[in-house]
């Protein structure tokens, strides 16, 4: 594994605290949660199956992972006190931000009493956040007042299915089960560290959540997606996409969806998401989008040796199933929220407040100037 230069800045390369739930980067490019490599996962799982591990510390048998989903199913339903508040929010309104006062909302009705409830409001959260994004998307954008209480097997489907207003097809419902496997875990990543300190202060799962979904928002993290479609949709052929590229990189502008913080040669999320993104490619016949993403991956790694992280072909992927640009980053939460309650029980079982120093770079000593003499 090649090592990565450690500066200060950004907390890099330092340890920040113990976890059992996902190596990254561990062999240069691999990911695991709680051992399983996420190839084999996304190969084998189902996203449930995937959250079970995280949340309860072992893959299900068939009658945990049943009896999972038949919990998870009958969660989905949403309180009348916050559906109002979600049909205050207008169509203009940031999605991430409209899950951000859902998940915060939620925690009015159903506040955490006791870490004890950590488990089931963890699931809740699961398996309302799907049903908060669209029923907010569907009223604000179609006028309609959805039913969220699907009969949907998995997450994915169900959030499809609420989305377009009927059941998807294998194919989307099997890319959204992948999609959600690769996004459900990754150690101490900037939303997740949101999550866990402030559960080191011992506040409640709600605010934990909301947290981590303010850090999500951005675009150096999971806002990558969306900020990388906005780019690739302007091109309209991979030689334009590559004259585009090169004039980015001249001025010296980040290019979204490429780079990453502890990964170094490639992040192993792409390649699985990217075949994907392919075969919807095929499906829905496009000959634009896909060429185009594959000649930015080149150019970006032939001129700086930079590769595509999670976010950039999940881009195209969402697109071909025409999911909202603006959706993107909300099913990113859906899946995430696995990995963020996990890291507050962790957290919570071996809690010290997270207080890190600073080095102080201001002023020696200021002296007190009467505000009538101040410039
Ligand atoms: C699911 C996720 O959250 S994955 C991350 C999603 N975010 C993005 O895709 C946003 C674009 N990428 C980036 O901004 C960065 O690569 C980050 C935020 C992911 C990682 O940041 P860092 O750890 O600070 O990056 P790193 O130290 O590897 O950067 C090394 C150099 O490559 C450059 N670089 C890194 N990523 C990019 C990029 N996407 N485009 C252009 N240049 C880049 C940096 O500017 C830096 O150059 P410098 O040394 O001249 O300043
Ligand atoms: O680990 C990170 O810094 C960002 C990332 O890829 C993720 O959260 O999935």
């Amino acid at each position: 594994m090649s090592e990565k230069p450690v500066s200060s800045t950004g907390l890099r390369g330092q340890s920040a605290g113990t976890t059992a739930l996902c190596t990254v980067g561990k062999t240069g490019s691999g990911l695991t949660y709680r051992g399983f490599d996420v190839k084999e996962l996304a190969e084998k799982a189902r996203f449930e199956e995937v959250a079970y591990l995280l949340l309860k510390g072992k893959l299900p048998n068939q009658a945990e992972l049943d009896a999972y989903i038949t919990k998870l199913k009958g969660l989905r339903g949403l309180p009348q006190a916050l559906k109002t508040v979600l049909e205050q929010i207008p169509a203009s309104a940031h999605p991430m931000d409209v899950m951000r006062t859902g998940a915060s909302m939620l925690g009015n009705l159903e506040t955490e009493e006791s870490f004890d409830e950590q488990q089931d409001v963890s699931d809740r959260l699961l398996a309302v956040l799907p049903s908060i994004i669209c029923y907010w998307y569907r009223y604000s954008h179609d006028g309609v007042r959805i039913e969220t209480e699907t009969d949907d097997e998995s997450v994915g489907a169900h959030f499809l299915h609420l989305l377009r207003g009927e059941a998807p097809s294998d194919l989307h419902a099997r890319v959204m089960n992948v999609s959600l496997i690769l996004y459900a875990e990754h150690e101490f990543n900037a939303s997740t560290f949101t999550a866990r300190v402030c559960a080191s202060t011992l506040s409640d799962m709600h605010s934990c959540v909301t947290g981590a979904i303010g850090s999500l928002r951005g675009p150096l993290h999971g806002g990558a997606n969306e900020a990388a479609m906005d780019m690739i949709e302007n091109w309209k052929s991979p030689e334009e996409a590559e004259r585009e590229i090169m004039g980015m990189l001249d001025r010296r502008e980040k290019i979204m969806g490429f780079g990453h913080a502890i990964y170094r040669e490639s992040d192993p999320r792409n390649a699985i998401i990217k075949e994907w993104s392919e075969r919807l490619a095929q499906d829905v016949g496009d000959t634009v989008l896909y060429p185009v993403s594959v000649r930015v991956e080149d150019v970006m790694w032939r001129e700086k040796k930079l590769f595509c992280n999670a976010d950039f072909f999940h881009a195209s992927a969402y697109h071909f199933m025409e999911i909202p640009t603006k959706l993107f980053t909300p099913i990113f939460v859906c899946s995430r929220v696995t990995g963020w309650c996990a890291h507050v029980f962790e957290q919570r079982a071996n809690n010290r407040i997270i207080r890190p120093s600073a080095d102080y770079i201001g002023p020696e000593k200021s002296e007190w100037v009467p505000i009538e003499q101040r410039d």
